[in-house]
């Protein structure tokens, strides 16, 4: 009789630091990871085709992880109720193991995908991994979900945090198995190009675990100990580029703790550990993120103010191909978009400015801009990027709502050389920086180098929707 148990991953694509993957280990030596392709997912149209990329990269190496440690990474493509229950039953697994999810859709998925697996007397364990803290552990004084980040922030720091967990080796599958797993849809792993898309430009970080823990410790050697100014100019290296290893779980989160930790304890300099402990303030605004989507489900369609699921917004689809394609003629939104188009990935200042310019200045939609990111981004995630576009265009939980970012003082603070601006728009390389920094690029310079006029004027727009704001609350 077997006792062999399949590990669901999902957004927690590495062997290492695993709570679900260690518990399985811990009640059998024969655990062999599974990673469903869901068709539903894959055709959905908030696919950015970097993301499937990057998360098959990680795939792959997860895969090779599994073989040097003497197990296999079996991999399906079908509706998860279905495919793992034909799976599971065809192996003569005992158990299906997973770590859960804060979003809407894979909780109702989850719920059906263990009701067919406990019909066949296959047992389910879920784990929580991808957060220090459940969203189930923090509350306010009166058992509420936390609503404002500051107080939540006090709360989750003042918690003990949970050690990484060990990576044990596992025994795969017998050879009778092996044959059984591809009778039940077992398939090699698919190439992007496979599954209808095409990334052939270069990763902001490389998939996997490995590259992953590197890009830690080179961030971890040097930018950390500044992060606090660094994180806000986007022409430096001043932040970790971790994001897209967080959402697809190439580094374990309690790893990324422990470091932090590790030259917390380290350093004599007061200053140091306050550019530490910024950047573990932004892990909580991610997880702050997440307990809020899991307990405000409805958040994943609308405005968390409900007021704005009533906001006039302006449906001008012009203005909004030219802020998708950075062909707004404000350089430092158009530099910020060309960046996530060619990459892949965009730096926070500048997620900040666009998505400010898109719902302050083109008075747009914030879900409009919400499903491009999400079409684009190498790290697009659902809590961190609504949080983000609703605290952006002030329909969010904030307790200081109206921010309208304006492009040329940011432009002045947060790239003053323009270097920014240069990279990404090598059109403009040439001009002077004093042009560049203030947006006071002339009609025929604009004209000279194919670069377009202003498509709307700032000061005008944002009384524009300051008055409209004002009405929405009143
Ligand atoms: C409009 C908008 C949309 C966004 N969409 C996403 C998204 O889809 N996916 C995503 O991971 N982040 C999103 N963010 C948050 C943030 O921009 C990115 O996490 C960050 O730029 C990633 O770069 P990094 O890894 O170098 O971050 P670092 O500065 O090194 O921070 C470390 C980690 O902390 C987390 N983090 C940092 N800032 C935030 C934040 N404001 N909110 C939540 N988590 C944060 C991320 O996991 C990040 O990798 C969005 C922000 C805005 C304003």
């Amino acid at each position: 009789m077997s006792d062999l148990i399949l590990f669901w991953h999902r957004r927690d694509l590495r062997i290492s630091d695993n709570w679900g993957l260690a518990a399985a280990r811990r009640v059998t030596s024969q655990v062999v990871g599974v990673f469903c392709l869901d068709p539903e997912i894959l055709s959905g149209d908030d696919i950015a085709p970097v993301r499937v990329a990057y998360m098959l990269g990680c795939l792959q190496c997860l895969q090779e992880d599994y073989q040097r440690g003497g197990s296999q990474l079996l991999i399906i493509q079908d509706n998860p109720a279905q495919g793992l229950r034909k799976l599971a039953v065809a192996l003569g697994a005992i158990a299906i193991y997973w770590n859960r999810d804060v979003e809407p859709l894979p909780r109702q998925r989850d719920r059906s995908v263990e009701e067919s697996l406990t019909e066949v007397g296959i047992k389910v364990e879920t784990f929580w991994d991808q957060v220090l803290h459940s969203p189930e552990a923090i509350f306010t004084g009166s058992k509420e979900p936390y609503k404002v980040y500051t107080p939540y922030w006090r709360k989750w720091i003042q918690q003990p945090k949970p050690e990484p967990c060990e990576r044990l080796k596992s025994t795969g599958l017998t050879e009778a198995q092996e044959k059984a797993a591809l009778e039940a849809g077992a398939i090699a792993l698919p190439t992007a190009k496979d599954l209808g898309f095409i990334w052939s430009e270069p990763f902001i970080l490389e998939p996997g675990e490995t590259a992953a823990s590197d890009r830690l410790e080179i961030f971890c050697d040097r930018a950390i100990y500044e992060y606090d100014e660094g994180r806000n100019f986007p022409a430096i290296d001043g932040t970790s580029v971790l994001s897209p290893a967080l959402r697809f779980g190439a580094i374990g989160i309690r790893t990324l703790w422990q470091k932090t930790q590790e030259i917390i304890a380290l350093t004599r300099s007061d200053e140091a550990r306050h550019h530490i402990q910024t950047w573990q303030q932004e892990l909580a605004w991610r997880e702050f993120y997440q307990q809020a989507l899991y307990h405000f489900p409805a958040l994943a369609t609308g405005a968390f103010r409900q007021p704005f699921d009533r906001f006039p917004w302006s449906d001008n689809q012009e203005h909004f191909q030219a802020w998708c394609q950075g062909r707004t003629g404000y350089p430092i939104v158009d530099a910020a978009m060309r960046q996530l188009n060619q990459t892949g990935w965009m730096h926070n200042r500048c997620r900040m400015i666009v998505a400010s310019f898109l719902t302050k200045d083109l008075i747009i939609n914030w879900q409009w801009g919400e499903k491009y990111f999400m079409q684009t981004l190498i790290d697009g995630d659902l809590a961190s990027n609504n949080g983000g576009w609703q605290w952006s265009s002030s329909s969010g939980m904030d307790p200081k709502p109206l921010r309208i970012f304006n492009p040329a003082s940011q432009t002045q603070k947060y790239d003053p050389e323009a270097e920014y601006i240069r990279q990404w728009l090598p059109e403009l390389r040439n001009l002077d920086t004093a042009h560049l920094v203030t947006g006071k690029i002339s009609s025929g310079d604009r004209q000279a180098c194919g670069y377009p006029q202003p498509i709307v004027d700032h000061n005008r727009q944002q009384k524009l929707f300051k008055s409209i704001y004002s009405q929405l609350k009143a």
